[in-house]
């Protein structure tokens, strides 16, 4: 069943992270800079942090609300302290793992808690990677997980409910099941968004972003069909419109 939802009013285009993967700097900060207003946020992976670290993460940023999507994953001392560490940078949400296990989120959920109480700051929401939205039933089997891939993200998104983390990242195609499954509150952050006009390029369980608001997402992530057009800023205000229509009944 899909359901049009007006259920949280967030204008459109603050649903909207839009995914920096350059390893340029000056170009990263460009984008950030030119699609002020038009998105919700930005998200930061590993290309920009391997490439420039923490301050370029900080001076791209600016008081942008940041995603900083490093997806540790890793023994649970370990999480606790990198999550520990991103937190000096402020980010709005921050992801793991879902597959790092129990223990490991929870690990991550305290230290993010204990990190911002210890710096005055707003504790960022955690969530945890269910099935990367690059992979399908076939490519789940070749590394051994259950499939179908509907099945192992909803496993993992109770799973990582369960150990206290804020919501998850799953492809547009299980945002259904995990509403039903996990409640209106459980957060849950859908990149594999492709406009009609775009082309899939490595992701393989994809939807329009009105699908995925229609469908009961919270944010978008949204990389090459923003940043790879030719005029960015157009790009990210044509998807905002198209969500408009989403969100109306
Ligand atoms: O955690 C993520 O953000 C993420 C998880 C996932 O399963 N799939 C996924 O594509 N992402 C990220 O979302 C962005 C999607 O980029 P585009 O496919 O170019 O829109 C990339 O920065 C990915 O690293």
């Amino acid at each position: 069943m899909t359901t049009k939802t007006t259920r949280k009013t967030i204008a459109p285009q603050d649903r909207i992270f839009v995914g920096l993967d350059t390893p340029d700097i000056e170009r990263a900060a460009a984008l950030a800079k030119s699609l002020a207003g038009a998105v919700g946020g930005i998200k930061i992976g590993k290309e920009l942090f391997t490439a420039q670290g923490p301050d370029g993460v900080r001076l791209v940023a600016g008081g942008a609300p940041l995603f900083l999507d490093l997806k540790f994953h890793d023994i649970p001392n370990t999480v606790a302290g990198a999550v520990r560490a991103a937190v000096h940078l402020r980010p709005a949400i921050l992801n793991v793992h879902a597959s790092g296990g129990r223990a490991m989120m929870q690990a991550a959920a305290q230290a993010a808690r204990e990190a911002a109480e210890d710096l005055g700051t707003e504790r960022p929401k955690v969530i945890g990677v269910t099935v990367l939205t690059s992979l399908d039933a076939r490519d789940l089997e070749e590394v051994g997980q259950r499939g179908p891939a509907g099945e192992q993200v909803l496993r993992l998104a109770r799973l990582t409910q369960d150990s206290g983390l804020d919501g998850v990242v799953c492809s547009p195609r299980e945002i259904e099941a995990l509403r039903r499954a996990c409640g209106p509150d459980f957060l849950l952050v859908v990149p594999g968004i492709r406009p009609s006009w775009s082309t899939s390029d490595d992701q393989k369980r994809v939807m329009t972003p009105e699908e995925a608001v229609a469908a009961g997402a919270d944010h978008l992530v949204i990389s090459r069909p923003i940043i790879a057009a030719d005029d960015p800023l157009a790009a990210a205000q044509r998807i905002a419109g198209d969500l408009s229509g989403a969100l109306i009944d």
